[in-house]
Formats: structure tokens, sequence, C-alpha cells
């Protein structure tokens, strides 16, 4: 029989229980078990994000603690409630280059599936919102679905942290308990997109927009990434981002670094335009969600104008977003923090899970493409669970 030693990051994600809050993101492994203090649905009402996290901090401080870390998500309304907790015990790692890929073996099957809005509702909805953006009243807005899965029986979270954590290692992994008023609930996801990273007086920021699903085929997967490289639709679309984050960024900066052209990146079932945005704060002592508060919502996964974006996604969206398209991170009391965008997420319910995804729409948006691309997106948490689903027949994406 051979011993192997786990390295410090699989040992705290073997250490993950369903009612804990762990972020497993590039720069470090954050695991939270219990709630030492939190900010109650009554306590955040009318608070703004910034004034939320202060005042946890602020009780955290009342009750004696040194260092408190604030694990949270907020969600995509402003004025909705989110999750705020500092854990009473907080384990952190370094990531290392590898992680346990013997995948779960812990199957579910799936006993009814539901897209809300269908497909078909859904590129309908997105042929309204061209039709309006031709008409000059806007120039983009993000149309989001969700998959409603009722599973046979309750998802076993600590097994699908593995899954999640093996095929996303790079990007921003998260398992938070999201409980309210008696319903156990889980919210997790494999976010490739970081809204804000503060540390010290060093900001970066990494919006992406503009993309297409993976190729089975190596040949055409390689293809596609160039086409999205020179495609004028998708490089507008990602410059409108790119502009608005700038914007927000601008205030809090003395300077800023940003690439001429976008990279393009990929998750294994997306390739997506990405700009890694670096500024340098005027002020170190900018608490990281302040930031994040005046990038929130970019128009990565709202829309340009944003107040126009937003009135569409309301009438067209057939469901409230919550947690989906909000941040998900952390935040010390020195301000440091990170914060990714809350997308290739679920939400799990007992023996229910909703999976979300969304799709920028500009004005050459063609309704059947951007219902695949949240399709594909679609595929990201599909795979963690194990579920077999392909809403068309004949889809080459994988
Ligand atoms: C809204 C989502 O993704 C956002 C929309 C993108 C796009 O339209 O190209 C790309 C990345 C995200 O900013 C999602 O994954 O659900």
């Amino acid at each position: 029989m051979s011993v192997e030693t786990l390295n410090e990051e699989q040992q705290l994600i073997n250490q993950y229980h369903s009612n804990d809050y762990l972020l497993s993101f590039p720069s470090k492994n954050i695991l939270g078990k219990g709630k030492a203090v939190e900010l109650t649905e009554e306590e955040q009402r009318g608070l703004s994000f910034r004034k939320r996290i202060e005042s946890l901090l602020h009780k955290g401080t009342l009750n004696g603690m040194e260092n408190p870390i604030v694990i949270g998500a907020l969600p995509f309304h402003q004025q909705d409630k989110g999750t705020l907790v500092i854990p009473e015990e907080i384990q952190q790692s370094e990531v290392y280059q590898n992680v346990d890929n013997s995948l779960s073996s812990d199957t579910i099957s799936s006993t009814h599936i539901q897209s809300i809005p269908s497909g078909k509702e859904y590129a309908k909805a997105v042929e309204k919102i061209t039709k309006e953006i031709k008409e000059g009243k806007l120039e983009k807005a993000v149309l989001g679905r969700v998959l409603q899965i009722d599973v046979d029986k309750q998802p076993d979270i600590s097994h699908l942290i593995q899954n999640l954590i093996t095929h996303n290692h790079d990007k921003y992994n998260f398992a938070l308990n999201t409980s309210e008023e008696g319903k156990e609930k889980t919210l997790i996801g494999a976010s490739p997109e970081l809204l804000i990273s503060k540390k010290g007086s060093i900001v970066v920021s990494n919006p992406l927009a503009g993309s297409r699903p993976r190729q089975k085929d190596p040949e055409k997967d390689v293809l596609i990434a160039q086409e999205l490289r020179h495609s004028e639709k998708d490089l507008h679309e990602h410059q409108l981002v790119v502009q608005s984050v700038l914007n927000a960024l601008r205030p809090f900066c003395k300077k800023l670094h940003v690439p001429e052209e976008p990279s393009v990146i990929h998750t294994e079932t997306m390739w997506h335009l990405s700009t890694e945005i670096i500024g340098h704060l005027e002020d170190p002592y900018t608490q990281s969600i302040e930031i994040a508060e005046n990038l929130h919502p970019t128009p990565a996964i709202c829309g340009t104008p944003n107040d126009i974006a937003l009135e569409n996604i309301r009438q067209l969206e057939p469901f409230n977003r919550d947690y989906f398209t909000g941040l998900i991170g952390w935040s010390d009391k020195n301000g440091d923090g990170e914060w990714a965008i809350t997308i290739r997420c679920a939400e799990i319910e007992e023996n229910m899970i909703r999976m979300f995804a969304g799709a920028g729409i500009v004005k050459d948006s063609v309704p059947e493409e951007e219902k695949n691309e949240t399709a594909a997106k679609l595929q990201t948490m599909l795979r963690v669970f194990g579920i077999d689903f392909y809403e068309e027949e004949g889809n080459e994406s994988c």
C-alpha cells in the first residue's frame, strides 16, 4: 500500500463539509467553518455592499477579533439580501499545481429538467433586444436563463467540490452555505471572471466578454478561438465592458495599465475575450468592496447603458437572479480582498439544483448562437454534477 502525503490545499479541500464557506481562488484557498458573526437579512436592509461589510467587520472587532475576514456572496440587485459571515474558524492554504483528480463516483440522476425561459423563448427575447439596440435604445444587454433540475437524491456537496476544483483549478471556485429560514441551500460555482482584487496598493480587474463554446475537434477548437479574436461583434461587446471598468477604476487609481488588445482565455467549456487591468491606488487603504461596488454591475453581466439594460433584464428574464451575476469573495480589515463575479454557478436546495447562464447581446447577435452560448456555459456545472444534458441533437460543442 502506498501512502501519499496530501498537500495542504488538498487537506483543506478534504475538510470541507456542506455547511461551510469555501473559496478556492487562484491566489489562495480559504475555508470558513461556523458563523462567529453574521449580518442578518434585517441588518442588511437598505445598506450598500460597502456598508454591509463595514458593519460586519465592526461587529467582529467588537467581539474582540483582531483580524476578522468576511466571506460572502452579494446579490445582483443591490437591494437584495446577501450572505455575509465572519466564520468561527478560518483555514487558508496556498494553491498547488496539482489537486486530487480522482473524480467523485457519487452519481446523481436528474428526474426532470426545465429551462426557464425555454430555449425558444430565450432566442425570442434575444431578438427583441437586438431590435431595441437597432432602434438606438441601448447598446448591450446581458440576458440570463436558469436550468432547474430535480434530482433523485440530495447532492453530497463535499463530493462535488473535488470535481469542481479539478475541472476548474485556475478559476474562482466557491461553495457557500446560503441557507435561510430553515431552508438548507448551497451556492456553488467556478467563475472565470475577477471583478476586483486588492492587495496593498495594487488592484486587478479582469473583465471577460465575447465568447465561443469550445469544440471537441482540436483543430476546429483553435479556429474558433482565432475567429473570436478577430470578431468585430465580440471586440465591440468586449470594449464596452473594458471602458466601463476603466471609468469606474479611474477615480481610485493614480496609474492604470491596460493591454492594447484583449487576449483569448479558455475554460473547459468556453473561449472568452479577456483584458487584465492593473491599477495603482491613490489610497492603499481603499476597501476592495468600495471599488467592487463602484464597478458593479459591469456591462459583462448587465449592459450599456446600465439602467436601460436593467429594465430589459427585469422585463425579459422570468426569474430573479438572486446571487447569479452578483459578487462572491472575501474582505479583511485592511481593505484587501477579492471579489469574483458569480457566474458558472448553481444553487442547491434539497433535491433541486438551479444552474444559471447568460450571454451579452449586441446589435449583431444571432439569437440561436446566443442560446447555444448559454447552453455551453451551463455545461460547466452540469459536468460538476455529472449530469448529461444537451439541449440539441448534433450539437458539436463540448
Ligand atoms: C453571464 C455570463 O457570462 C458573462 C458574459 C460573457 C459574454 O457574453 O461573452 C462572458 C463572460 C461573462 O462576463 C455567464 O457565464 O452566465
